[in-house]
């Protein structure tokens, strides 16, 4: 209600001054009238009780009583149509045809009628006929004068499968489906041969035009409805789809093995490959329809297919299921569930039953026959490329939401999976070789999808730590770990070479200023060093100290690549220090390498040979070049090098030589190990870097 509320009255246009009395509670025109209210009597003049005629209804005061309707009959599905076919457009105007459909369909399934007839007329009439009981035509006991086949019609919520008397198992929920077909027609024709006689009724957008005629004796039986959608609904240019028709005919006729549906069509309206005539029936129902589907697929196994039904209970499941490697069209895999032939395109419990029963028995047999890896299978895994059909029905479904989309019955549930259980044991059981093939490729499904998974965090990860690389790092372009290395090179020169070198692909660079890492016995800027640490760490993607994980690391392995000289001695040994003191993990694991540049290149005439080390270059020489006069050439670093001879020499794995750093066994070696490392006398660092054979075992890398 409005009330009283003190406001300047700035649209009166009337004779009481509105700046003397803004103050004072103005009576807002059109309020009911209040005997209390001292208003000036020419004001009160205007305040009237609402009336249907008032020109502002639409204003907050005309808000009342009034303006609440309800709609009588029909009238809310002509006003709502969307309401209860989802729109108007060709999809919802399809939907009629359903509704019709769905009404035969339901008197096929309760056993009263055998076949459907659907025709559409060149005039765009549509008509489906059954040879069920027929609409009753006996007067109505609530409703005097009218037959049941009118009441029907005409009133939503009417309807025989409300208590499941006259039906034990419907599509049919609401009686609400052909009331609605019926306001959204033109004109509707019903015919009913029933008890001897033919009756037939017309409407026009839900209205008789006339009482229901007995037109004469006829032994049929059966209801047909011919109908017209109405153009004010639908518009002018809206028709009927014959290949949409015939498909939506044709899918009902697998749901049902008992029924035959024979199909006609004007030739007319015919622009595409529809047959004019045709008849489905499929003795074999689901199994029918999913061989149809997969004529040209390459599938894992044979359809498994079954039908049980619970005697009495009212309830009764059919699947049919396959599965293809390649997948089926554009789809992986499908489902198509049904549930009292309704078709439920969002799913819902049937759904899961069936999935729960097929991945429970796949399981245990799984273990029967000693596979473990049945353990990671999932319902997911089962149904990812599985081609699925399923149909139940049950008395009462729920279904979530009007349009009947998804079914929430959780009785289906228990139907579908205790109905499924022992065939599909069985099925298994009795072909092995199948299902030992099924069970391989079901368990591939399950593997790929952790691996996904996994792959799928290894990028998430690194495209993270990406944004946080060191700029200076010259990065692979593989993403996850697998096979990749990274190369720890001293200085920005070498740097340069072993950029140009590398497998871009796998090899990743990262140069270091390796003076400055000399952290136990840091002198001078630690802050650089830190710099230096913390971009080693970030390249790497660990972190150092407690928080390392070896799952982190970015690369497979990690490679030291420094000059074969003193000073390249002395920057290896402070990088294994810094990883053996901040993440042994790394090291224990065998993640961290040496590489061994030569330190000489012998060539005589066409032939060249590199020599690691003085020995090294002894040994060639007597067993390379004997009696010979070689050139030998002395490198001075990595940087000096052509990339094509690093590459050969140093960072190729088909070529070149790894030195795996492994810790050494006991305590005492490792505290001698960092003395001599670490101490402040470079020659002894050096002799071990060079005879490094207790500490660094040589790993020819595969
Ligand atoms: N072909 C038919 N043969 C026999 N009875 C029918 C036929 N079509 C309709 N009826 C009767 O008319 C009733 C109303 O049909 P309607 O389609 O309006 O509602 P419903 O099928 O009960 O529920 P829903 O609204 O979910 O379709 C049905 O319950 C049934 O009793
Ligand atoms: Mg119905
Ligand atoms: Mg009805």
């Amino acid at each position: 209600m409005s009330t009283s509320v003190p406001q300047p009255n700035l649209f009166d246009t009337g004779a009481a001054p509105a700046s003397q009395d803004a103050a004072q509670p103005q009576p807002a025109t059109n309020t009911a009238p209040n005997p209390a209210n001292d208003a000036p009597p020419e004001k009160a003049v205007k305040v009237k009780a609402p009336t249907t005629s008032q020109p502002d209804a639409m204003t907050a005061e005309g808000y009342g009583a009034n303006a609440i309707e309800v709609l009588e009959g029909l009238e809310p599905v002509r006003k709502r149509p969307g309401m209860y076919i989802g729109g108007t457009d060709e999809k919802a105007m399809h939907h009629l045809f359903a509704e019709v459909l769905d009404n035969s369909m339901d008197e096929a399934v309760a056993g009263h009628a055998k076949a459907i007839w659907v025709e559409l007329d060149a005039d765009g009439y549509l008509s489906v006929r059954d040879d069920g009981r027929g609409i009753p035509v006996d007067p109505h006991p609530k409703y005097p004068g009218k037959s049941a086949l009118e009441v029907v019609m005409t009133v939503l919520h009417s309807g025989g499968k409300f208590s499941g008397k006259a039906y034990e198992t419907s599509g049919g929920l609401h009686g609400v489906g052909v009331s609605v077909v019926n306001a959204l027609s033109e004109r509707l024709e019903v015919t009913v041969w029933r008890d001897g006689y033919e009756w037939q009724q017309v409407f026009s957008r839900g209205l008789p035009q006339g009482p229901i005629a007995q037109l004469g004796p006829s032994k049929k039986r059966g209801t047909r409805e011919r109908f017209i959608p109405d153009p004010e609904i639908f518009g002018e240019n809206a028709h009927f789809r014959p290949a949409r028709l015939y498909r939506m005919a044709k899918a009902k006729a697998y749901l049902f093995r008992g029924v035959q549906i024979y199909w006609k069509c004007a030739p007319s309206l015919i622009h595409d490959t529809t047959p004019a005539e045709d008849k489905f029936y499929f003795p074999n129902g689901l199994a029918d329809y999913l061989a149809e589907r997969v004529v040209d697929t390459e599938t894992v196994s044979e359809i498994f297919s079954g039908r049980v039904e619970r005697k009495g209970e009212g309830g009764a499941v059919e699947w049919a299921v396959v599965w293809s490697a390649a997948g089926f069209g554009e789809h992986d895999g499908f489902a198509q569930s049904y549930c009292n032939t309704i078709p439920t395109p969002d799913g819902g419990t049937h759904e899961a039953g069936l999935r729960a029963a097929l991945t429970r028995s796949l399981k245990s047999y799984a273990e029967m026959t000693g596979d473990k890896r049945g353990a990671i299978v999932t319902a997911e895994d089962v149904a990812a490329q599985a081609g699925i059909v399923i149909s139940v029905f049950i008395k009462n479904p729920e279904f979530q939401g009007q349009t009947k989309d998804r079914l929430s019955s959780s009785e289906a549930q228990k139907l579908v999976e205790k109905a499924l259980a022992d065939p599909f044991d069985h099925w298994l059981t009795s072909s092995p070789k199948q299902a030992d093939k099924l069970l391989q490729f079901i368990v591939e499904r399950a593997e790929e999808r952790l691996k996904k998974r996994k792959d799928k965090e290894v990028q998430r990860a690194s495209a993270t730590r990406k944004l946080r690389l060191p700029g200076k790092l010259a990065d692979c372009a593989r993403q996850d770990a697998k096979d990749t290395e990274l190369f720890l090179v001293e200085g920005d020169s070498a740097g340069g070479s072993a950029k140009q070198a590398r497998n871009r692909n796998t090899q990743a660079i990262l140069p270091l200023r390796g003076k400055i890492l000399n952290v136990a016995s840091a002198t001078g800027d630690k802050a650089k060093a830190n710099q230096e640490l913390s971009d080693l760490g970030l390249a790497l993607g660990v972190q150092p100290g407690a928080r390392f994980k070896e799952d982190d690391l970015r690369y497979e392995r990690i490679v030291i690549m420094t000059d074969a000289d003193v000073d390249g001695a002395h920057i290896a040994s402070l990088l294994i220090t810094y990883f053996y003191r901040t993440m042994p993990g790394m090291i224990r694991n065998g993640n961290l390498f040496l590489a061994m540049p030569p330190l000489y290149r012998i060539s005589h005439g066409s032939k060249t040979v590199y020599a690691r080390d003085d020995a090294h270059r002894t040994q060639i020489l007597e067993k390379e070049f004997k009696g010979k006069k070689p050139e030998i050439g002395r490198f001075k670093g990595l940087g000096e090098m052509m990339p094509a001879q690093l590459k050969e020499t140093t960072m190729d794995p088909k070529t070149r030589t790894l030195a795996r750093v492994v810790l050494p066994e006991s305590e005492d070696e490792v505290e001698s190990l960092v003395e001599t490392l670490m101490g402040r006398k470079p020659e002894l660092r050096f002799r071990y870097i060079q005879e490094n054979a207790e500490f660094v075992s040589e790993d020819l890398d595969v």
